[in-house]
This record gives C-alpha cells, sequence and structure tokens, in this order.
C-alpha cells in the first residue's frame, strides 16, 4: 500500500474509547492499536495523543457527589491514566511494538527551552522505534494551565514534531454543514484557507468529550496554516486510519487543506504561545499595515507607540494595532526597560524580527 504520510500525529477522543456506559471499550482499543501497528511497522512514524484517563478512571472510582469537580478530575485521571497505558502497553506488545508515555501540561510549552527539551524526549522514542502516547498530566494541570482540550494539544504535538498530518478521531465522521442528527446534513469533504465553518457547529459535545467541535475546527485551521494537513474523522469505524493513509481510499472525512507555505519550527513554537505572553508592544497605524501586508517584515521601533509589562530579551510579546486588535506575537530582542528607550526612534535593530514574529 502506499501511504499518504509518512509522519502523523493521532488523537483518540474519549468518546471513541469509551463505550455509553462509560467503561473502557478494550475491542475499539484494540483494533486501533493493531492498525497503528501496521503503519509503524511498514515506517509511518506515529505519535499518539490519547484522551480517556478521567472516563476510564471514572468507571472505576464512580461519581461522587461530595467532592468538587476538580478533585474529581485529579483523582479519575489519576486512577485512569495508569489503566488506559496498561492497556495500550499490554496492546501493542502483543505486536512486539514498545510504548512510552509522555504526560504534559500547557506550562511545557511556554519557553522554547521546555518546549526543545519535550520535542527532544519525543524524538529520540520514534529513533528508537518507540510509540509516544501523550496525555495531558490532568491529574496536576489546574484551570487556568490546561489546555482547552486534547484538540489543542495534539495540534501543538503535530507543529512540534513537525507531522505531516493531524488525524483527529471522534465519534462522528467529520464536520457536518449543519446538525449532525439532520438527515439532510453532510459532511464537508474539504476546508481550504479562509472557509469559515464555525456557523455549522452546535454547541453539543460527545458524553465525554471536553472541548466539541469548534475547538477543532480552530486548531484544525491554524495547524493547516503551518502546512500540516488535518483529517477530522471517525474512529469507531472499522479500519479508519488505513483508509485514511491508503492513497486509492475516499473514506468520508473532514479535511483541513494544508497551507503550501513553510514555517519554521521556531516560528511553529511561537505560533502556539500567545497564552505565555509577558507584555504587549502597541503599534501605529503604519506599521500595523506594514506588518499585514504581503511582504514579511520586521517590527521596529520606530512603528512602536507603547510598550506595556515587564519582559525580558526573548520572551514573548503581543503586538497590538491602534484599535486595539492583536495582530499577532513575536520573539522580543530587547527587554522592556531597553524597548521603551528605543520607542518611535529611527534607524534601530528591529524589536521583533520577522523570523519571529507570528501574524494572527
Ligand atoms: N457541525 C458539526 N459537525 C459534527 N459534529 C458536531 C457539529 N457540531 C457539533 N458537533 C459535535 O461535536 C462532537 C465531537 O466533539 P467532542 O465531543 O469534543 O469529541 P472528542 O471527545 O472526540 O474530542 C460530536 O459528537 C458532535 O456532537
Ligand atoms: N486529558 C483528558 C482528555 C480531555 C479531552 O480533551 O477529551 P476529548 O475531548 O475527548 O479529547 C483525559 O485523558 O481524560
Amino acid at each position: 500500500m502506499s501511504h499518504r504520510f509518512k509522519k502523523i500525529a493521532v488523537k483518540i477522543g474519549s468518546n471513541v474509547l469509551t463505550r455509553v456506559d462509560g467503561t473502557l471499550d478494550i475491542t475499539r482499543m484494540s483494533a486501533l492499536v493493531d492498525q497503528i501497528s501496521q503503519l509503524h511497522k511498514k515506517g509511518v512514524e506515529i505519535v499518539m495523543v490519547s484522551s480517556g484517563a478521567v472516563a476510564s478512571g471514572r468507571s472505576v472510582m464512580g461519581i461522587s457527589k461530595k467532592m468538587d469537580v476538580v478533585d474529581q478530575r485529579q483523582l479519575f485521571s489519576a486512577v485512569g491514566q495508569a489503566k488506559l497505558i496498561n492497556h495500550y502497553y499490554d496492546l501493542f506488545r502483543e505486536h512486539g511494538i514498545t510504548v512510552g508515555q509522555v504526560l504534559t501540561t500547557k506550562e511545557n510549552f511556554g519557553s522554547r527551552r521546555h518546549y526543545l527539551n519535550q520535542r527532544n524526549c519525543m524524538r529520540i522514542m520514534l529513533d528508537n522505534k518507540v510509540i509516544p502516547i501523550v496525555n495531558e498530566n490532568d491529574a496536576v494541570s489546574v484551570s487556568e494551565l490546561m489546555f482547552t482540550d486534547n484538540d489543542e494539544l495534539s495540534g501543538l504535538i503535530a507543529s512540534m514534531m513537525d507531522m505531516e498530518a493531524l488525524i483527529i478521531l471522534s465519534n462522528i465522521d467529520g464536520i457536518f454543514n449543519g446538525s449532525p442528527s439532520n438527515p439532510e446534513s453532510k459532511v464537508i469533504r474539504q476546508i481550504e484557507k479562509g472557509q469559515d465553518v464555525a456557523d455549522f457547529i452546535q454547541s453539543t459535545k460527545s458524553t465525554f468529550g471536553r472541548g466539541g467541535m469548534l475547538t477543532k475546527t480552530t486548531i484544525a485551521r491554524k495547524i493547516a496554516d503551518e502546512g500540516i494537513d488535518v483529517i477530522i474523522a471517525n474512529g469507531k469505524r472499522d479500519g479508519i486510519l488505513l483508509q485514511l493513509l491508503d492513497k486509492k481510499q475516499d473514506v468520508v472525512c473532514t479535511r483541513f487543506v494544508a497551507s503550501p507555505a513553510e514555517v519554521s519550527s521556531v516560528k511553529k513554537w511561537i505560533a502556539h504561545s500567545e497564552g505565555f505572553a509577558k507584555g504587549e508592544i502597541h503599534v501605529n497605524e503604519n506599521a500595523a499595515k506594514a506588518l499585514t501586508g504581503d511582504k514579511a517584515v520586521s517590527l521596529l521601533p520606530i512603528g512602536a507607540t507603547e510598550i506595556v509589562g515587564d519582559f525580558e530579551k526573548d520572551d514573548i510579546i503581543r503586538i497590538i494595532d491602534p484599535q486595539g486588535v492583536l495582530l499577532g506575537v513575536g520573539k522580543v530582542q530587547y527587554n522592556s526597560l531597553r524597548s521603551r528607550e528605543l520607542l518611535g526612534k529611527k534607524n534601530q535593530k528591529p524589536l521583533v524580527h520577522c523570523d519571529y514574529l507570528y501574524l494572527e
């Protein structure tokens, strides 16, 4: 079989791995492991992002009305993650494949050093033919430091590991152009850059899902703009992964077409770092126009009007236009003190070089 992609991230949603009663669906897990093993043996590089810890822990412990939501999530995930990874470990062992567990938090994507540490960890696993199975470390990550959901995490992983495709497996065939329960609705097969599908998305989620379809759509667009194909497909369908990767097959799914532009590794990191910005640089109308134009330009001190916050050289900062709109994020070349001294000055080195600038 000739494969569409050689390097993929596969995100498996909680509802794919759980039955209606909340227990782990080992048959489904096993079917997915069979497919991933087959692809791995054919030389496809795979990083898995698997949800299901909370759902599987919940089915072991049972819901307690006495515990608050955060306590329950911490307890369920601690118990459930152990159970989940045990199953994966055993199922892959039957195929002679070793897997490794990577539990992470949003903070680990905050500094370039942490980011590269994580990338190195997964690179070394892949180079040693070990399949990384990633999940959020739900037991220790509290609300404000959490990923929106594992769709966001899988996007970060696909981007960080320079994957060719991100496959998001949910309990639905893709994004429908209406309510999925309406028989008239059809799956949107391809979504181009700039195509807005937000109006079609209902706020409904699967029983065990966290983010819903809207977060999938937002992250999918962003990742596709970085040059990575994103596919949303039904993980409950038999043989789905093999079909998606088989060039000769045309299986129902939604595909976000990847932008042809090459995005550097550091730009990919910056693109996902808005949440870690330490300050803001406000710019004038001319600078805003230049930055959002067709050419790649750096942000020069002459175009800056105000510096907000205290930051160090190489920190991430937000760039804000005169109307207060976020234009993008960048890695700043001076600390906040020096940046303030340079405000409005001519003939200075850029505050943010275009190689370290990501525009929304
Ligand atoms: N237009 C739409 N097309 C497809 N699914 C939709 C749409 N609008 C809302 N959804 C809902 O999004 C759900 C998938 O998101 P989510 O529950 O977060 O899944 P997961 O647990 O796999 O991340 C679907 O089960 C469906 O109920
Ligand atoms: N980290 C959580 C998953 C959270 C989540 O995003 O779930 P889902 O929307 O089903 O992918 C867990 O393992 O239970």
